[in-house]
């Protein structure tokens, strides 16, 4: 690795953690990344990339588990209240909280883009002095919306790359493009930054996630488990009544709604590989003595394969109609978020693992693990570029956690940032060797 290198990211270590701390600070959910997306557009900006922005990069009808109307344009005040950079909103207005950032360097070359993601999880940060976020100042103020997956730490890395690829521009060729990705969780985003095409022209691709129990100082250079999955929101609508007087009258919208929690959890599974269902939200009823009406299920599938996942979707499809019929009350599904399964481009996983063996700070690097993995809506991403020709991958940099993700008390070494922000360079520096000698 060039010593260059080392010293730009040696440089801009304090600043990553200053970075990190503030997008982990003003933590926003999928969709609603407006402030955010406004900081990293106006630094990339004046790092002088060339930017798409919103509906540029983000296709309007391929969004999935978008935030109402009404949410959107208060989250988008508070963003302006809480210092997002005001001249960038109007791109990113009505939840299109997308960037592509490119550097061309006028050399002949490939395209080379490498995709991060921005968006926090629904969920409260933990309070109290243990945690160290909460102890040095940088819990999330937003209740409800924490990055308790480390997407601060790759939008960090996404901009420390920016720094980093813009000083040594003279050492690239072809072309760099970063994507800054909105809604991750919930699978939500990535179809619509595929479907706006903003991948057709990349040669190499990779998305990089950090944590997921890899240890620290250990890179996987194209992790393959990921799940297809399905996110959907059932709505069971039936008939309120006097539960006294005429219980009969009433259609139980409850009743069918845990009905279809038991029943989906209790599914065949599927001899060609794992699957999983999780009912992760149940809400119903309004009054202790009235025949319940209404109730919401929030509900994801997931399968090792396409095909399993599809098969565990259409028959929980089955479970909910059933249970509505039980009850006689009226159902509706609505699709949420998706994913597919993916597989990373061989070539290309063997050129980053030999890439990374020039790392010192990786001290074992593997082209995959065995880990029950999640979703990662990055593979409609890989799928994409596949498609046109190019090769795909998904990195997974370890690092310590204080605790695992999605949970209150996550949290991660921050060194991570910068060991990552040196490998990608690393690629993009030398994407001129491949495909190498054997
Ligand atoms: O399905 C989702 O909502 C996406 C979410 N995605 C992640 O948590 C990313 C993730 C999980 N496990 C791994 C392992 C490696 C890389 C990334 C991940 C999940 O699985 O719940």
């Amino acid at each position: 690795m060039s010593c260059e290198l080392s010293q730009q990211v040696s440089a801009l270590a304090p600043i990553l953690t200053a970075w990190r701390r503030d997008l982990h600070q003003y933590a926003e959910s999928g969709w609603l990344e407006f402030r955010t997306a406004s900081k990293v557009a106006d630094t990339l900006s004046q790092l002088g990339y060339h930017l798409q922005l919103g509906r540029e990069v983000i296709k309007a009808d391929a969004r999935m588990g978008l935030p109402p109307e009404a949410v959107l344009r208060e989250q988008e005040q508070r963003a302006l209240a809480q210092g997002a950079v005001a001249r960038w909103l109007p791109a990113f207005s009505g939840g299109f909280t997308g960037i592509v950032a490119t550097l061309s360097t006028g050399r002949p070359g490939p395209v080379v883009g490498f995709r991060v993601d921005m968006d926090a999880l629904d969920l409260n940060e933990q309070q109290d002095d243990q945690h160290r976020p909460f102890r040095d100042g940088f819990a999330s103020c937003n209740p409800g919306m924490m990055h308790a997956c480390g997407h601060d730490g790759h939008t960090t890395i996404g901009i420390g790359l920016a720094q980093v690829l813009m000083a040594m521009r003279d050492q690239l060729c072809g072309t760099i493009k970063l994507i800054f990705q909105p809604a991750e969780e919930g699978t939500r985003g990535a179809k619509s930054m595929a479907e706006a095409g903003v991948v057709d022209d990349v040669d190499f691709f990779t998305a990089i996630h950090i944590g997921t129990g890899v240890p620290a100082g250990h890179l996987v250079c194209g992790n393959d488990t990921f799940m297809a999955t399905t996110k959907f929101d059932v709505t069971f609508t039936g008939v309120a009544a006097h539960a006294g007087g005429k219980p009969e009258e009433g259609r139980n919208a409850l009743l069918a709604a845990a009905q279809a929690a038991l029943g989906l959890h209790s599914l065949p599974r599927h001899s060609a590989g794992a699957s999983r269902i999780n009912v992760g939200v149940l809400q119903a009823g309004s009054g202790r003595n009235v025949v319940p009406s209404q109730a919401a299920m929030k509900v994801e599938t997931r399968g090792a394969t396409n095909a399993v996942n599809e098969f565990i979707f259409q028959q929980a499809m089955n479970v909910v109609a059933g249970a509505a019929a039980m009850h006689g009350v009226t159902h509706e599904v609505t699709l949420m978020g998706a994913a597919q399964s993916s597989k990373p481009s061989a070539p290309w996983v063997r050129f980053i693992h030999r890439q990374a063996e020039a790392i010192p700070e990786l001290v074992q690097v593997v082209d995959r693990q065995d880990a029950a993995a999640g979703s990662e809506d990055a593979t409609y991403l890989m799928e994409r570029v596949k498609a046109h020709g190019g090769l795909a991958s998904y990195m997974v940099f370890g690092c310590d956690l204080s605790a695992g993700h999605h949970n209150e008390r996550f949290d991660f070494d921050e060194s991570v940032m910068a060991v990552a922000i040196k490998t990608l360079a690393t690629l993009a520096l030398n994407i001129r060797d491949f495909p190498e000698e054997a």
